[in-house]
Formats: C-alpha cells, sequence, structure tokens
C-alpha cells in the first residue's frame, strides 16, 4: 500500500566548483568550469528517495526567496512532491553548500545553512495537519533541535511512526531520542550518541541496545560498502551490501532511508525485505556521479531486485549440483541418513531416482518430519530411528562452515535430530552452495535448542555473556517450536571464541536440550557450482 510520508528537513543548492588544485591562503587560480548548481540538503534527498521509490511525499523544508529556491521547487514537483507545506521566508537565502573538487576528486564543503537554520517550532506548528495526517515522518539533523522536536511531538500525538535520521553526526538531547521510533544512523553517528565503536555485527547489537534502553524500537545503522545492520529488541539481522562500482557515494545514506520508508510496513512486519529494496536503491545511487540526479526510481530498483532473483536461481542451481554430485558417490546395500532443508531434498530426489533406475538397496532414516515426508511420498525404503544402531553415510546441509570444517546447522530448526543420526553415522557429508562457505564462524548466527519450561533462564544467561540472544518466531508471530516442541534462541558467535568451549558450555547450561555448532562431524563437504568442490577432512589433517 502507498506509504504516506512527510519530511521535515532541509534544502541545499551544492554550488561545485572544479578545480585543478585548491588554492593556497592569497593565491588566485583560475577554475575550468563555471559553478554548476546541484540540488542537495539531506532532506530533499530523502523525500525526493521516498517520493521516487513510490511515496506519496509531503515535504516540509524552510526557503529563501530566491532563484535557488525556485529551482530546487521545480525539481519537487517534477517528482511528484507535495509542495502545499513548504515554507518561504524572506530574511534568509535558501541553504547552500560550497563545494570544491580537484582533479583527485576530493573535495572541500562549506555549508550556508540560511533558511534551514532558520526553521523554527512555530513553522512546523503551522503545518500540523500535514503531520497527523501521514504514516510516518523522517527528520535529519540539518534544521534547528526543537522544529524536529515539535514535528515529532505532533506525530507522536497522532500515531504517527517517527524516524530519525541522527546526521551530521552531534550529540542529541534525550527529549528528541525518547520522541523517536526508528533511528538511521550510520557507524559514526552511532558512535557518537552511544560512545561505542561500530567495528562488527556485536558491536552493532550492543550500539542497538544503548538506543532500546531510550525506548527506540528498531536501529538500522548503515556501514556504507560493508552494507547495513537492523535490530529490534527481538530479531537483528546484517545485510551485506552489494558489489558494485561506486564512482561517487553522494546521497547514498539518503537514498537509502527513502527507500527504506516508502516500503516498510506499518507494523514494520516486512523489514527484511525493504532493507534488501534500500540496499538495492543505494547500491544505485553510488554508481551515478552528484546527490539527486543518481537517486534512483521504483522501476529501476525493482529491475534490480528481478536481476538479484536471478542470481538466487544460480544458488538454487548451486545447492541442486551439490546434492546430484553427492547422490553419485553413494554405494549400494548401505544405510542412508537424510538430512533437512533445501538442499537435502534436491538430494533426497536425486538419490531416491538413483534407487529406482539402478535398483539399489538402500535403507533411510530422516532427521526431521518434514524430510521423512518427503522420503515417504518418494516410496523410499524408511527405517525408525530407534531400531538402529548404526548409518553408514549421512547427507546434510548446513548453515554455514569453516575452513575447518565445522559448521553451523538447525536454521532449518532439525538440530537435534540432524545431530542424534549425525553421531550415529560412519560418515557425514555436507552439501553447500558457495554462499554458505567461510573462513571462520564468527559473528555467525546459530540457534541453540531449548525447552519451552527455562528457557527464559537460559536466554538470561546468553544475555549476561554476550551472545546476544533472541527467540525465533514463525513468519506469523507465534514463537518457533521445534519437532520435539522446544523452543530455540539464536545467538551470535562471538569474537575470537573458542568453538570448543563455547559448546562445552551451552552443553552444560541446564535447559539447553542441543545447539547448532557441529564441531568434527563432517567428514567431507560438497560445495555446488560448475566446478564442484570438496574438502575431506583427512586431507585438513595432513596439511
Ligand atoms: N560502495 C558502495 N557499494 C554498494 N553499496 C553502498 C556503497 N556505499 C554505500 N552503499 C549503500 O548505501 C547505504 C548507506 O551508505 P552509508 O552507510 O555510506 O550512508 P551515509 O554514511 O549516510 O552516506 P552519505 O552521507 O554519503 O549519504 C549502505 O548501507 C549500502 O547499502
Ligand atoms: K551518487
Amino acid at each position: 500500500m502507498t506509504k504516506k510520508i512527510v519530511v521535515v528537513g532541509s534544502t541545499n543548492v551544492d554550488k561545485v566548483l572544479n578545480v585543478d588544485k585548491y588554492a593556497l591562503p592569497g593565491e588566485t587560480l583560475a577554475i575550468n568550469t563555471y559553478q554548476q548548481s546541484h540540488g542537495g540538503g539531506k532532506g530533499a534527498n530523502q523525500a525526493i528517495a521516498a517520493a521516487r521509490s513510490g511515496a506519496e511525499t509531503t515535504f516540509i523544508t524552510k526557503l529563501g526567496n530566491d532563484e535557488d529556491a525556485k529551482m530546487m521547487i521545480a525539481g519537487f514537483k517534477q517528482d511528484k512532491m507535495n509542495v502545499d507545506h513548504l515554507i518561504t521566508t524572506q530574511d534568509h537565502e535558501t541553504g547552500k553548500a560550497y563545494i570544491t573538487v580537484d582533479k583527485t576528486g576530493q573535495n572541500s564543503i562549506y555549508v550556508y545553512g540560511g533558511a534551514n537554520m532558520a526553521m523554527t517550532p512555530e513553522d512546523v506548528e503551522a503545518h500540523r495537519d500535514a503531520i497527523a495526517n501521514a504514516d510516518r515522518i523522517i527528520a535529519q539533523l540539518e534544521i534547528p533541535i526543537p522544529a524536529i522536536i515539535a514535528a515529532f511531538k505532533i506525530a507522536k500525538a497522532n500515531g504517527v511512526q517517527t524516524i530519525l535520521n541522527p546526521a551530521p553526526a552531534r550529540q542529541l538531547p534525550e527529549e528528541l531520542l525518547q520522541l523517536t521510533d526508528i533511528i538511521t544512523p550510520n557507524e559514526t553517528e552511532s558512535q557518537t550518541l552511544t560512545g561505542i565503536e561500530v567495528k562488527d555485527e556485536v558491536s552493532m547489537l550492543d550500539n542497538a541496545m544503548i538506543f532500546f534502553e531510550k525506548g527506540i524500537k528498531m536501529v538500522i545503522i548503515t556501514v556504507g560498502d560493508k552494507g547495513s545492520f537492523y535490530a529490534t529488541p527481538t530479531e537483528h539481522d546484517f545485510i551485506p551490501a552489494f558489489k558494485v562500482k561506486a564512482v561517487d557515494t553522494t546521497a547514498a545514506g539518503d537514498t537509502f532511508i527513502g527507500a527504506l520508508a516508502s516500503q516498510l510496513a506499518i507494523d514494520n512486519s516486512n523489514i527484511k525485505e525493504a532493507m534488501l529494496y534500500a540496499n538495492h536503491a543505494s547500491s544505485l545511487t553510488v554508481q551515478v556521479a552528484g546527490a539527486q540526479n543518481s537517486i534512483p526510481t521504483e522501476a529501476e530498483i525493482r529491475n534490480v531486485i528481478k536481476q538479484d532473483s536471478i542470481s538466487k536461481e544460480e544458488i538454487e542451481k548451486e545447492k541442486q549440483q551439490a546434492a546430484e554430485f553427492a547422490a553419485q558417490q553413494i554405494p549400494n546395500h548401505i544405510t542412508l541418513g537424510l538430512g533437512s532443508g533445501t538442499t537435502s531434498a534436491y538430494f533426497v530426489k536425486a538419490i531416491q531416482k538413483r534407487i529406482v533406475n539402478e535398483k539399489l538397496d538402500i535403507q533411510c532414516v530422516a532427521t526431521s518430519l518434514g524430510t521423512q515426508k518427503l522420503a515417504e511420498s518418494l516410496h523410499m525404503n524408511m527405517l525408525d530411528v530407534n531400531t538402529i544402531d548404526e548409518v553408514d553415510i549421512t547427507v546434510d546441509g548446513a548453515d554455514s562452515v569453516d575452513d575447518k570444517l565445522n559448521g553451523i546447522k538447525g536454521g532449518g530448526a532439525a538440530l537435534l535430530f540432524e545431530k542424534l543420526v549425525a553421531k550415529m553415522s560412519k560418515k557425514n557429508i555436507w552439501i553447500v552452495d558457495s554462499t554458505k562457505y567461510h573462513k571462520t564462524l564468527e559473528g555467525r548466527q546459530m540457534p541453540v535448542e531449548v525447552i519451552p519450561f527455562g528457557g527464559m533462564g537460559v536466554f538470561r544467561y546468553l544475555r549476561d555473556n554476550g551472545y546476544h540472544p533472541a527467540f525465533r518466531f514463525e513468519d506469523n508471530g507465534d514463537i518457533l517450536e521445534t519437532d520435539s516442541g522446544n523452543y530455540l534462541i539464536n545467538i551470535t558467535i562471538p569474537k575470537h571464541a573458542d568453538l570448543k568451549d563455547l559448546a562445552k558450555n551451552l552443553k552444560n547450561q541446564t535447559g539447553v536440550v542441543e545447539h547448532g555448532l557441529f564441531l568434527n562431524v563432517c567428514d567431507e563437504l560438497i560445495i555446488g557450482g560448475d566446478q564442484i568442490k570438496t574438502i575431506k577432512r583427512e586431507d585438513l589433517a595432513t596439511k
């Protein structure tokens, strides 16, 4: 549904001088091109980004009565923004940024706040209705704080969601933070407000915790070409930036915020999808020089999302390749463990074909109810786990595997049975696509299965020991239950964690049924691709 967004913030006109080199104090230099004027200002950029992504966007900004204002208003109209709530003053000029760019691309910027810095609470209050009728309001820090507070108070009184982009970096009054629902700093801005350096996912979550304490409900930290992170008190995730050739990152952050606000459901339920959309949007912005001209439209963004889904198809293909390769390796007359998850499902289908075509005598055990069902529907010869002592080979997927063949499993909520069957197996083969293979497991999430009664005790232990726990929920908001009726808590593997100690400590917690660390389990890893890659434990040992 189309979102009604109000942006209250700055408009700047960027005056760009292209120079060979900077003039020294007292020096006079000729310049190559005469000054060019481009639209800018964080408020205007974010409003344009939201409007180009299809949001019904109203911009509240203060302009001078001058040519620059006329140029900007014409642009706003072109982007189909609502310009009924622009504020004009006779006393100040439209904000400007004087930017010199030298031959190496280095720039220096002087900002004249002008009309932006003259925005008052009264200016904002005169547009109360526009704010009260919106779904959400976005503000940045290029206008005076009292004006933002006035806007957010109106929003709060009318059930309108407030998004604060705390840029440029500065300290903020508690009052403003308490009026904020979603905060969207970049790494430096976040550190300025929390005092905690942003260096990895774990520290991002530490930053988020500080904001949660102030009553903020969602934290989004953007970290340039690394990507972006979001956290609510119940879930968090890091979304890597797309690998693109960046030529000018101006307006990347603004595009991200405007695009996100245009897509995010009012109850924030589609946050991951909205983050991906914003990620795609800003990856387009950085590939074009300039600010407002580089902000993409919804159609352009949807187009790259479509291309990305083609690469998702690639990943599916890799899973299938790994699964089919593994199926070819399986000898006759064995008991075979069947793993869980999408990659394992490809394997189940591939081995079933061989069993039928080659009339193989293979009996199977499943590691989850889902796999059991699939195998039964394919009329495979299934054994009950409780009637056997040993499995010859188990083939299973994994969520992440490191270069020592340690892995995390259980993302599909079947970790207890997967581990039971793995322990009974003489040989464990894991099949993955190439995105699952990493140098280390640090910073990755892993599930811990806990009994429902007493789960909170484990949760507290995990929280107090820096594992950043979060219960897993179903898409419909119900707490997720495993096949054996337990709950799952996701934790983040800390930096420099000793995995053996971690596994031992988790097992020792009363209430923990099992955890997703599979150390020394995988004997052979098969990574899909046009060139299949296999890594065997016996080869690691001799290295
Ligand atoms: N080089 C890049 N390649 C791909 N995506 C990028 C790159 N730089 C930024 N992005 C995308 O843009 C988002 C926002 O970037 P960033 O964290 O730099 O914001 P910012 O510091 O507010 O930027 P700015 O102030 O320059 O607008 C990132 O989370 C990422 O999705
Ligand atoms: K740009």
